[in-house]
């Protein structure tokens, strides 16, 4: 990092100058003075009228002052045309202008008018001291005093005050202009249809958006293939445009991995660093060309966005005028082991939980092809090179990803239920915030049993009574009930090998044929209990397919990359998928007894148990 930084020029871009209508959020390039007074003129800041404070003296209820009024009214925008002679008086309004002569403005509230052969008049009876009631020019701001210093970020604020002292523009800090480029043949616009094989170019969005996050300007240049002569004529075209140029994919050891090798020949210094000792990043690779870095990111989602925030972001603020990103740290508790490879620094994306005792970080365990790891995580900690993991109940300071921690309402943590969203979607709209985690039950009842989550849903049979959960049930834990779900085989409508059987002979059955290739559930999931106990220690095709979900279970079937799985009635229909019943689930909660007086764990019971929440349920295919 030392390397790439001592080659490039890190100092703000030139300024340039923006009306205040594109002025937001750019960051101001050199000190701005006021340009004119504000306020313009001497004004009235009550509506009254002008007078000279001496002709005032003495005047109090029973004793009023008389003084002629002057033959004009300064309502606001009006230049005053007569100058306010000794005993004489104008009607003025807030904000009109001051007249000559006069030195201050009695409320209208202590006067009465009195026309008389002589003309208008008015009865004062309050005195008034010399600059009562005026506002002088340049009292808030005069022309010429500091306004806004370099460095500054144009909010509303500023935008506000730049306009009331006389600007119309302000000179800011040019906007880094970053290239993006996306390299791969698989790789598609994202919402088209994919072909087989196609992945959606997430990396480029997920860039482009960060880059103006950071006060650049993205410049979207498109996807290009894997070949060295398109590659190369993209690099010259982007380093003509921008200040900096990103690309993704391409960096590591296979035969498609063009980008680094292109960089070669573009000019000096070239490449600076290829290679780095972290997960995610390995293949990362730092360069540049002339002053203009150029970073190849590695192609996996989360690894690309992650060396970008590492070592992209802090050149972008820089170029931008920004001041480095501010860093917030909290102390955690790590709470599953974590294992790390040895020789690389790895950092672990978590969710932040409250629990006893302070934060509990529960690792994503994505991996670095996620493309939901960085966005869904509330911060990152790293794991030494030299360790090969972190124990569970390790302490672990977590840099938090996003700015604040906002710690969500209500936490839950065990088995993932589509019912269950339609709980939360209840909550949401009474504007409590729950994070869920989907670990299984019995991760769940774990971690309801450490007093790590407020709920901890479950669908957990005892082989030896055949009841749901109460069996499991644990000092300090309540049960809460939460409704029924059919469990079956999942297969293609159609798929002979499985119509008209029912659920139980169907698993023995596929278990058997070697031709059906499984979609399992990962390993402390109630489903994957489920069918364990089913296939009696039997490991047909496709075992180690263990996705987290039954959406994802549905969906290999669906797909075809799977014949057979085990998954809930109501997403076996949404899927469109033959169902062959197992077993009637009882989906309840674990309740932690010291954290059922909370409020947010109140509104959930309710919702609970309210009618429209039933009919939902109902609508969605589960049991009352
Ligand atoms: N034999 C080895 N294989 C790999 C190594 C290694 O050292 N030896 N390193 C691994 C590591 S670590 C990483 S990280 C990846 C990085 O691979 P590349 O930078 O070459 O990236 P690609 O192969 O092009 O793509 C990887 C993966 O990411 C998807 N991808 C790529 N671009 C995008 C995009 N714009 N949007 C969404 N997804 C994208 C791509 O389809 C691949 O699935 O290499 C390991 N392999
Ligand atoms: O460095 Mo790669 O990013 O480990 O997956």
């Amino acid at each position: 990092m030392a390397r790439f930084r001592a080659a490039l020029d890190l100092r703000p871009l030139p300024a340039e100058r923006v009306t205040l209508a594109a002025a937001l959020g750019r960051v101001v390039a050199e000190p701005v003075a006021a340009a004119a007074d504000a306020p313009p003129f001497d004004r009235a800041s009550v509506d009254g009228f002008a007078v000279r404070a001496a002709d005032t003296e003495g005047a109090r209820d029973g004793a009023p002052r008389r003084l002629r009024l002057n033959a004009e009214v300064l309502a606001c925008g009006v230049a005053p045309g007569i100058a306010l002679a000794p005993g004489t008086a104008t009607a003025i309004a807030t904000g009109g202008m001051i007249p000559r002569g006069a030195d201050a403005v009695a409320m209208i509230e202590w006067t009465a008018l009195d026309d008389a052969p002589d003309g208008p008049a008015m009865l004062l009876n309050r005195a008034v001291a010399a600059g009562q009631f005026i506002g002088f020019a340049g009292s808030d701001i005069a022309r010429g005093e500091a306004l806004l210093r370099a460095g500054a970020i144009v909010t509303s604020r500023e935008i506000g005050m730049l306009a009331a002292a006389g600007h119309d523009s302000v000179p800011v800090v040019r906007r880094p202009r970053v290239a993006v480029l996306s390299t791969g043949d698989e790789l598609h616009p994202p919402g088209r249809a994919l072909p087989p094989g196609g992945i959606p170019d997430s990396n480029a969005a997920i860039l482009c958006a960060a880059v103006a996050e950071h006060g650049g300007e993205p410049v979207p240049l498109g996807i290009f293939p894997d070949d060295e002569a398109v590659l190369a004529a993209a690099l010259r075209d982007a380093l003509a445009r921008a200040d900096l140029v990103v690309m993704s994919g391409g960096t590591s050891k296979g035969a498609g991995d063009v980008s680094h090798r292109i960089l070669a020949g573009m000019g000096e210094p070239g490449v600076l660093v290829h290679g780095v000792a972290l997960k995610p990043g390995k293949p990362l690779c730092l360069a540049a060309v002339g002053t203009t870095p150029v970073v190849v990111l590695p192609g996996f989602p989360t690894s690309a966005v992650f060396t970008f925030q590492e070592f992209v972001v802090p050149v972008i603020r820089a170029l931008a005028g920004l001041p480095p990103r501010e860093e917030t740290e909290v102390a955690a508790t790590l709470a599953v082991r974590m294992p790390s490879e040895l020789g690389r620094t790895e950092y672990v994306m978590v969710s932040l939980a409250e629990a006893e005792g302070g934060l509990r970080a529960f690792p994503l365990g994505k991996g670095s092809g996620s493309v939901t790891a960085f966005s869904q995580a509330d911060g990152v900690f790293a794991i030494p090179a030299l360790d090969a993991g972190a124990e569970a109940g390790a302490p672990v300071r977590v840099r938090l990803i996003g700015g604040a921690l906002r710690p969500p309402d209500l936490v839950i943590i065990g088995s993932h239920c589509t019912g269950l969203d339609a709980v939360l979607d209840v909550l949401a709209a009474q504007g409590i915030a729950a994070r869920s985690l989907a670990v299984g039950s019995l991760g769940g009842l774990a971690a309801a049993k450490r007093g790590e989550c407020d709920l901890a849903p479950a669908h957990l049979l005892d082989p030896k009574s055949g009841a749901y959960n109460a069996p499991f049930l644990a000092p300090g834990l309540r049960l809460v009930p939460g409704w029924r779900r059919l469990q079956g085989v999942v297969f293609r409508p159609g798929d002979a090998r499985f119509e008209g059987l029912d659920g139980p002979e169907a698993v023995r059955r596929a278990a058997a044929d070697p031709a059906l290739l499984l979609v399992n559930r990962n390993a402390g999931s109630g489903t994957r209990m489920l069918l364990d106990g089913l296939l009696g220690g039997a490991r047909p095709a496709g075992y180690a397919n263990q996705p987290k979900s039954h959406n994802a279970v549905a969906a290999a079937v669906a797909q075809g990359r799977a014949d057979w799985g085990v998954a809930i009635a109501p997403v076996a229909g949404a899927y469109g998928l033959g169902f062959l019943p197992l077993a009637d689930e009882h989906y309840d909660f674990f309740l932690p007894e010291a954290r059922a007086g909370r409020p947010p764990v109140a509104a959930f019971l309710a919702a609970l148990e309210s009618p429209a929440l039933r009919r939902r349920l109902t609508e969605l295919g589960f049991g009352a």
